[in-house]
């Protein structure tokens, strides 16, 4: 039999997921806009979020959260962290009891600082929760170019029959029991995303990048542990993998805004000319509470912090780090 899905979100991602989860299983995506919805439906496309990509026919759109869940196998969760919780709120009243959802946001809430399965389980805590993540820059796995990614789930028995659902061609999908860590993996690398790119726009070199994301590595990994992921994920595709894409990659949202900050621009103008988010500007907040909450020392989050929200500079940035007092590498700092 095949499972139906029911994606909530028509940006970049959650319009790629589900034109590969359409050549598998019937799909319905939901988008709040109904232009989109109706390009969808009539030319099988999405120029604003995905330029010149032909989507699955078959794949459905409907600006009704309510024919997009009420009969779907399997509901997944496309909008950003920040909108995620009102999303599901609002889809709760026709979700059936049994039917996993899983997240492909890479956040985690402002005022709550929980990861998206948390809230997931809280609104629907009948519902089995996963998070679908890894190295996958929509703009590459979209033209078919090869990818992996990771769907963990507690249950490893609903996440094997989700694999079938999410794997498609070139994109192979492995399944992890490690929610935690796959979860604060895609969310935790988009601040060093955000550094590499600001060290990339200020001309830093391939050496800098290759220090910021080792180091990145092992602060997150550090956090990631504390908060109860298993250190072996973060060497996997949901940390290291997703670590290394997005930090190396001038395709990333994150990239992207540490790239012009390191040209020189302000946060705000950078934000108001993207039409797409970057979760790690938000991230950013919650994880500075989060690393004094588990006594987590994270340098490199600190200085980008003190970049996006405290007025200093870039080269601020790089001074504080080299100030920093070098120890063993096996150590914090
Ligand atoms: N684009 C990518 O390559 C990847 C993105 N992700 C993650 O997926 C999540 C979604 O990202 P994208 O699709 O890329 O973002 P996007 O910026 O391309 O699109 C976001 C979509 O969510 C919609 N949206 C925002 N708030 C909403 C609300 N309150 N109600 C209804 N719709 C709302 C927007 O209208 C837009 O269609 C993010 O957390 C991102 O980190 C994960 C892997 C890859
Ligand atoms: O998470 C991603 C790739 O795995 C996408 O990164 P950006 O949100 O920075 O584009």
């Amino acid at each position: 039999m095949k499972l139906k899905v029911g994606l909530l979100g028509g940006g970049s991602w959650g319009t790629t997921v589900a034109s590969l989860t359409a050549k598998n299983s019937p799909t319905i995506i939901w988008a709040r806009d109904e232009e989109i919805v109706n390009e969808i439906n009539e030319f099988h496309t999405n120029e604003k979020y995905l330029p010149h990509a032909k989507l699955t026919p078959s794949l459905r759109a409907s600006t009704s959260i309510k024919e997009t869940v009420e009969d779907a196998d399997v509901i997944v969760m496309g909008v950003p962290s920040q909108s995620l919780r009102k999303v599901l709120e609002e889809a709760k009243p026709y979700i059936r009891p049994w039917v996993p959802v899983i997240n492909l946001a890479k956040g985690l809430e402002l005022n709550t600082k929980k990861r998206m399965t948390e809230i997931i389980e809280e609104i629907l805590p009948e519902n089995p929760a996963g998070v679908l993540t890894g190295p996958n820059l929509a703009k590459e796995i979209h033209f078919g170019k090869a990818a992996a990614a990771v769907i963990a789930m507690v249950d490893h028995n609903i996440a094997s029959r989700l694999q079938t659902v999410f794997s498609s061609g070139l994109f192979r999908v492995y399944t992890n029991d490690d929610v935690i860590g796959c979860e604060l993996g895609g969310a935790l690398k988009n601040i060093i995303a955000i550094a590499t790119g600001m060290g990339d726009g200020a001309n830093a070199g391939d050496n800098t990048r290759a220090a910021i994301i080792t180091r990145g590595l092992s602060e997150l990994t550090r956090l990631g542990v504390a908060m109860g992921g298993k250190k072996s994920t973060f060497a996997g595709l949901a940390g290291m993998g997703d670590l290394v894409a997005t930090c190396s990659s001038s395709k990333s949202r994150n990239h992207h805004v540490g790239f012009q900050l390191g040209r020189g621009k302000k946060l705000e103008e950078i934000i108001s000319e993207m039409n797409e988010v970057a979760e790690g500007v938000k991230t950013a907040k919650v994880v500075m509470e989060l690393a004094k909450e588990y006594q987590v020392d994270m340098p490199i989050s600190r200085e980008i912090y003190k970049v996006l929200y405290e007025g200093n500079t870039v080269n601020d940035a790089f001074k504080g780090l080299i100030k920093y007092e070098v120890g063993s590498e096996k150590e914090p700092g």
